[in-house]
């Protein structure tokens, strides 16, 4: 069963009508071209974007409102020419209280179901650094550019997490069964080179104007296409894995409850802020 489909009839009523949502200081904010049909979602949450689960609620809201205006794409973006997106929030696992971890984890569960399983084209325009939940967003576009000089990569377990099947599965559809299960286990970030020759990204770009320019030509190569045939074919493909996550979801949230209350992770996560700061500080 499809979940969504794209409804052609309601184009019309979308091209007459268009949004500019969010306020100065909203964490995400949505710019919509209404020649186009294709939104611009920009992540808002100084300084790295950290995904909190506020920020991640508020994707997770943009993207539904996205899809029930019917627009024609969508690229992903940050406000931070330097930072796409620094992963999950690391204070949200610091002595947590557990309901809020667990509410933490079923939201990045949510941003990753809701932005994996989009109707319309998505494009990463990732123009700075994308470790882990950063990683996550950019896989679960359709279409990933990068701007020169940073790196990403699934690093969890370097921090002593575990990579959620969920994931891993994005990353071997990406990458490949043998790269995913290398590179999901060591760790490993990748610079932009790296990562354009392994294929976790697509196209590379000098800068944000001309990452801009690829993304935007990515969703061009849709325009004559019937949008209904687009989406079914990639809901088709990726829905079964959507519903598989949705099937494991609360044996998920406690692995990763019981991986994060771990003394051990408690401990390695305090030395790990403490390196954070100490980078900065050098
Ligand atoms: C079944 C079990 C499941 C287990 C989990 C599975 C995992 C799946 C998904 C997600 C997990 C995660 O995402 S964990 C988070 C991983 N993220 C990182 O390791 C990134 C750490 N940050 C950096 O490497 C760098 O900050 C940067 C490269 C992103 C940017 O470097 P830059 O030099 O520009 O900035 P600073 O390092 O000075 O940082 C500024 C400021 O932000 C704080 N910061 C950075 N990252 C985070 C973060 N992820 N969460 C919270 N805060 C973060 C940093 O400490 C600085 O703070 P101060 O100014 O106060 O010092």
């Amino acid at each position: 069963m499809l979940r969504k489909i794209f409804n052609p009839a309601r184009l019309s009523r979308f091209q007459r009508t268009m949004v500019t949502v969010s306020s100065s200081d909203a964490l995400v904010s949505t710019e919509v071209d209404d020649k186009t049909g294709y939104a611009t979602v920009t992540l808002n949450r100084a300084p790295v974007n950290s995904l909190s689960l506020e920020l991640m609620t508020e994707i997770v809201k943009t993207v539904d409102e996205l899809e029930r205006s019917n627009i024609r794409g969508m690229v992903l973006t940050s406000f931070s020419n330097k930072v796409f997106c620094a992963g999950l929030d690391i204070m949200e696992m610091v002595n947590p209280d557990l309901d809020r971890l667990r509410a933490v984890w079923t939201r990045l569960q949510d941003t990753w179901a809701s932005l994996y399983g989009t109707s319309f084209p998505t494009v990463a325009l990732i123009n700075g650094h994308a470790p882990a939940g950063g990683c996550l967003l950019a896989l679960c576009c359709e279409y990933r550019v990068m701007c020169n000089n940073f790196n990403i990569g699934l690093n969890e377990t370097q921090l002593g997490l575990a990579v959620p099947p969920w994931l891993q599965g994005t990353m071997r559809q990406t990458i490949g069964t043998r790269e995913a299960e290398i590179h999901c286990i060591k760790g490993t970030m990748f610079n932009s080179q790296d990562a354009l020759k392994i294929g976790l990204v697509d196209e590379l770009a000098a800068e944000n104007g001309e990452a801009m320019q690829r993304a935007l030509h990515y969703l061009n190569t849709f325009k004559q296409m019937s949008p209904y045939a687009r989406s079914a074919t990639k809901l088709l493909m990726r829905n079964k894995d959507i519903e598989d996550m949705k099937r494991g979801r609360k044996e998920d949230v406690e692995r990763f409850v019981e991986n994060v209350m771990n003394s051990d992770f408690q401990n390695g996560l305090t030395v790990y802020l403490q390196s954070l700061k100490n980078r900065k500080n050098k």
